[in-house]
């Protein structure tokens, strides 16, 4: 559990990425605290990734990077590769989106967690081996198991195993970049209990990129909303989800199903979705408390709940940005002059921070402003 009152364990300065003079990420500042969930969210090509990848320090081939990422002391934007990849591992670890091409074929699973020991901890092949075999148990691969090639293991075995190698060394940060998308919805319920339960467990910070807005309700503390490379909205989830500022993370949240059976009732009687309505009943991360967030879609007259709010239009290219607000094509607030001219920059309130010229003036149904564009 984490809140704004641990430590910056990673801190984001205006972060630029650019390939060929295209800014991709245009100018990102968050900070990532000790121990908390982060959640990354957007729609596809948002930045999501190559900020993920900026955290990690491995940004991709042909990537120009400025600005400033630093873990503690480390400054990670132009730092050579042997100052990085002295962190990977040790102190930044990376559950990739896909195991299996993580993961060596023709190697043993522990074989493969083992050499991973050896190369931070000099120790001996049989102790390295041991807690190999002590990481997979923990994350629920039995000793017997240990002898398998990935091709051997299902899905959520080998996604497994790489969250058991990426908490081999303790990190303080794990970056999780959609660590679940090849697998059926129970296997990646499973997958983000684990990497949940164990970055917790351990006290790393997770910062999760992913599409799926119920994992975020689940298992995020913050969460930070992306478009067209820039920041939107950045919040406690709890008060993201339960009153977003800015009218894009509005349309994101409004367009998740509500399974109307499940709405419950909150500790102060208003209506309020369950966690339930989006995938899971299990309490959030830290929080055993009963939510009192609104939620979005029980704002809605029943009338019109048939109808799924959506936001219209599609993001914009990198290569050819609206001008002023990149959301403001497609946004329902937008006015015809400075949302038009002139884009807006992230202001901070306590825990809140949202880039949006208009967002005193977000109605209090914000769902219904998308209802129309469907
Ligand atoms: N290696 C690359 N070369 C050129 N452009 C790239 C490269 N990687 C990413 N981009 C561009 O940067 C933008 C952001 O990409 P990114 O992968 O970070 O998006 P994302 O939010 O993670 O999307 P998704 O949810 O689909 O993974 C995209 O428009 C993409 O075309």
């Amino acid at each position: 559990m984490s809140t704004l009152t641990t430590e910056v364990l990673a801190s984001v300065q205006d972060l630029r990425i650019s390939f060929d003079a295209v800014e991709a990420v245009r100018g990102l500042t968050f900070d990532v605290h000790e121990g908390e969930v982060l959640a990354v969210v957007g729609e596809s090509g948002a930045g999501k990734s190559l900020t993920a990848r900026a955290l990690l320090g491995m940004p991709p081939r042909g990537a120009t990077v400025t600005g400033s990422v630093r873990l503690g002391a480390d400054e990670l934007v132009d730092a050579p590769r042997s100052v990085r990849s002295g962190l990977w591992g040790r102190r930044i670890a990376l559950v990739p989106q896909d195991a299996l091409s993580a993961l060596s074929p023709v190697h043993q699973v522990a074989d493969q967690l083992a050499a991973a020991v050896r190369s931070v901890d000099g120790v001996s092949r049989k102790e390295a081996r041991a807690r190999a075999v002590a990481a997979l148990e923990e994350v629920g691969i039995a000793p017997d198991k240990t002898r398998a090639y990935p091709h051997e293991f299902s899905g959520g075995m080998r996604q497994r195993a790489v969250i058991a190698m990426a908490m081999l060394h303790q990190p303080d940060l794990v970056i999780a970049d959609e660590p679940t998308t090849a697998q059926d919805p129970e296997t990646q319920k499973q997958v983000l209990d684990l990497l949940a339960r164990r970055t917790g467990a351990a006290g790393a910070a997770l910062v999760l990129v992913t599409h799926d807005l119920a994992a975020v309700r689940e298992h995020a503390d913050r969460m930070l909303v992306m478009y067209a490379g820039r920041l939107v909205e950045a919040g406690p989830v709890d008060e993201v989800f339960g009153q977003p500022r800015a009218p894009y993370t509005a349309g994101l949240l409004a367009s998740v199903p509500v399974d109307e059976g499940t709405l419950e009732t909150s500790a102060q009687g208003a209506p309020r979705q369950g966690r339930g309505a989006l995938t899971s009943a299990a309490p959030p991360r830290g929080r055993d408390q009963p939510k009192t967030t609104r939620s979005l879609s029980t704002a809605i007259p029943a009338e019109r709940k048939r109808r799924l709010p959506a936001i219209a239009g599609a993001p914009p290219n990198p290569t050819d940005l609206p001008p002023g607000c990149a959301f403001q094509p497609r946004c329902p607030l937008a006015d015809a002059t400075r949302c038009r001219t002139e884009q807006p920059e992230p202001e901070t309130q306590d825990a809140r921070t949202v880039a949006c010229h208009r967002w005193h003036e977000l109605p209090d149904n914000p769902a219904e402003l998308f209802l129309e564009s469907v």
